[in-house]
């Protein structure tokens, strides 16, 4: 449905497609689709649009400049900022550049009033696509900063230039990438248009298949994630139903002074249709809670864990009752998601490690970075400068599913399988948001939904009531964990109006 591939595979398939087709068609593909893209962009009629056209010296400058021939062709006042190839080019690109000369675009050189000396329409950035090797130097960096300053919009082909395409890190160290508006890639979608850097700099992501046989197409083991690959597990409601018919959870953290971490998913999972959910405490037990008395509040000691699917973490301390408690719930095969301080636990204590491992049920881990770097092992740097990878990695590891949290949640499998979420925004980045994640995630488990599905549809949904939320209430600043909960419960029913059975 939604394969993402990484640059060495479209590097074989664009070989293998290549081969079967006269030189060139697949570069003019991609400067029509290009061009179409553009014109999408541009103000009604494109006469009299002033297009700026980079064209770096190698491929990606050649869809460049196919595109800017068809602009020229369509009306627009297009200028070309033409980088040449290192010795000709390849054949397609030297055939690009004759149909750019030929056309009506106008070549012109790079000095720095030239930006910010006409009022652009549209920049089209065919600098550097899969094929960019180190971070931006020299006049391409100067040129991609004050692109970043202009306000017009940015059209990015294949891959914003300086941006990662596997990784969505800008290539550095302190490096600079052109920040698009929307990105159009060929061929197929890539994983670092999606996660790290990369929703900030792609922009609203397009792709043009350039019509290559889907058989050249590999199995993909990455995809993007999509309501269809977990709606079916929504259930509509029977009448003939009662609380037990939707599961129970114990939410177990809250040690002394962190009692609201555990309210915050006890909350989430009630709201998002368990039957029972408890609040258990590490800390002294909060009698009852006021803003939401369904939940019954408890005592974590003493807790039957056999009977309940089991949200451990939130606020949950580091305490040796607390690894006591672990410990306990790890010898269970009842469900079990492990977020926040019982990650910390684990990474620390190697006994709980190979409890984890070796559980028979396997958990759902929901880590943000930093518990991702503790449980591996390592920098966040390196977390985050491949996260497909470091959350394959963790998957592996625990036998667990993973779902590493930040701009682009990567949900992985021990088996390899990796998924990148498509929803969410900067508005989610406020306290209590993965305590919510981690009750929802509970609740859908508790409920009947296998891991695997329950951990995609919990970070979908998660992230999707904040984009309505946002979209519908503007407020990316200072959006609170609790009104997410009520907004995800809306977000489940609206999924269930149209998906379930
Ligand atoms: N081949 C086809 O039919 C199609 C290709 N597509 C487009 O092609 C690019 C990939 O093209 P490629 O030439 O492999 O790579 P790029 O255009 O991204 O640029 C690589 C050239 O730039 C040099 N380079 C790399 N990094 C830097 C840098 N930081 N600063 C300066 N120069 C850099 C590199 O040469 P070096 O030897 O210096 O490394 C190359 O010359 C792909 O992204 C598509 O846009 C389409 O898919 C259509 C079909
Ligand atoms: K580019």
């Amino acid at each position: 449905m939604n394969p993402l591939h990484t640059v060495a595979k479209i590097r074989a398939i664009e070989q293998a497609a290549a081969a079967s087709l006269p030189s060139g068609v697949l570069m003019q593909r991609a400067g029509q689709a290009a061009a179409n893209t553009a014109l999408d962009m541009l103000p009604a009629a494109a006469g009299g649009a002033r297009v700026l056209v980079l064209a770096g010296p190698g491929n990606n400058g050649g869809d460049a400049l196919e595109a800017a021939a068809h602009l020229a062709l369509a009306g627009a006042r297009v200028s070309i900022l033409h980088y040449a190839a290192a010795a000709a080019g390849s054949p397609e690109r030297q055939a690009a550049l004759q149909r750019a000369r030929s056309s009506d675009a106008q070549f012109v050189d790079y000095h720095g009033e030239l930006l910010p000396s006409q009022p652009w329409s549209l920049v089209i950035d065919g600098l550097f696509g899969i094929g960019l090797q180190r971070p931006l130097a020299g006049e391409f960096r100067q040129l991609a900063a004050q692109v970043n300053t202009l306000h017009t919009q940015i059209l990015a082909l294949d891959v914003p230039s300086g941006l990662d395409a596997d990784t969505g890190t800008v290539v550095g160290p302190h490096g600079v990438a052109l920040r698009a508006t929307r990105t159009l890639s060929f061929i197929a979608d890539k994983p670092g248009l999606h996660t790290a850097d990369g929703r900030d700099y792609a922009g609203l992501v397009d792709v043009a298949s350039l019509d290559i046989d889907c058989a050249l197409l590999p199995p993909a083991r990455l995809h993007l994630n999509d309501v269809r690959y977990f709606a079916r597990h929504l259930r509509s409601r029977r009448q003939n139903s009662h609380k037990g018919s939707y599961g129970n959870v114990a939410v177990v953290g809250g040690a002394d002074g962190m009692a609201g971490a555990p309210i915050l998913a006890a909350r989430m999972a009630l709201h998002a249709g368990a039957g029972r959910v408890y609040a258990l405490f590490a800390g002294t037990a909060l009698p009852y809670d006021a803003g939401q008395p369904e939940l019954m509040c408890r005592s974590a000691a003493g807790y039957d864990y056999s009977s309940a699917t089991i949200v451990a973490g939130p606020g949950l301390g580091a305490s040796a009752h607390a690894s006591s408690l672990l410990a306990g719930m790890l010898a269970t095969d009842t469900p079990l998601l492990l977020d926040a301080d019982a990650l910390n636990l684990v990474a620390g204590d190697s006994a709980l490690q190979t409890a984890l491992r070796t559980r028979p049920a396997m958990a759902v881990l929901t880590p943000h970075p930093l518990e991702a770097a503790r449980l591996a092992g390592c920098s966040i740097a390196e977390i985050q400068s491949d996260r497909v990878h470091a959350a394959r990695q963790l998957a592996a590891r625990f036998n667990a599913i993973v779902v590493l949290k930040g701009s682009g949640s990567v949900i992985a499998s021990p088996a390899g399988e990796a998924v990148i979420n498509s929803t969410g925004n900067a508005a989610l980045a406020t306290a209590g948001t993965g305590d919510v994640l981690a009750g929802l995630c509970g609740s859908l488990l508790a409920q009947g939904w296998p891991q695997w599905q329950a951990a995609l549809a919990a970070v979908w949904l998660h992230g999707m009531a904040a984009d309505v939320l946002v979209a519908e209430g503007g407020n990316a600043i200072g959006l609170t964990a609790s009104e997410l909960i009520p907004a995800i419960r809306a977000a489940i029913n609206r999924m269930a109006m149209h998906h379930a059975f």
